[in-house]
């Protein structure tokens, strides 16, 4: 089963691209929860996810609630500067969401103090404020992706 990845609200659009191929070259799912800060049709997005948007299985959803209500069982990991354990500490599981925030606000505050027994940080120095979304995404997938032995990939 894939890993799927959750984008709350991304606003640049050559970072969702980046995710895109990322998600292509592992067999993960995208989830992108509206509002985007770009159109699916913007040349940067294309441009960084390159031609793989054919390998690629992506839903969108108009808001959070959508999201949480089409995804009723879904065993969701938040990712957030604020998480209190680190991502390698997170026990995922076949077909597991990893849920990140927006480029310039991160998650709400609400959904991290409602879940941060399942939030999870990747560290860092303590005088910066966060890893770019993308390269965010790619740490963790690859974590979990590790942890289930590489499912499918070669
Ligand atoms: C550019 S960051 C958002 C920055 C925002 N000012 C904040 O403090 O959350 C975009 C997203 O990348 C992920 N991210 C970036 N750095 C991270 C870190 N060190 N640990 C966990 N997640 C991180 C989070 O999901 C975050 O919401």
């Amino acid at each position: 089963m894939p890993i799927n990845i959750v984008l709350h609200e991304p606003e640049i659009p050559y970072n969702t691209g980046n995710i895109a191929r990322t998600c292509a070259c592992t067999g993960s799912k995208l989830h992108l929860i509206e509002p985007l800060g770009f159109s699916l049709e913007d040349k940067y997005l294309k441009r960084a996810g390159l031609d793989y948007w054919q390998y690629l299985d992506v839903k969108i959803y108009k808001d959070l609630n959508d999201f949480f209500e089409k995804n009723r069982d879904a065993n969701v990991f938040y990712f957030s500067t604020k998480g209190k354990q680190y991502y390698t500490q997170a026990p995922y599981t076949d077909n597991c969401y990893l849920m990140f925030g927006k480029e310039t606000a991160g998650l709400p505050q609400w959904l991290i103090e409602q879940n941060i027994h399942k939030t999870y940080r990747i560290p860092m120095i303590s005088d910066v404020r966060s890893l770019n979304l993308s390269n965010a995404v790619a740490i963790v997938l690859y974590e979990a992706l590790r942890q289930l032995g590489f499912p499918n990939l070669v």
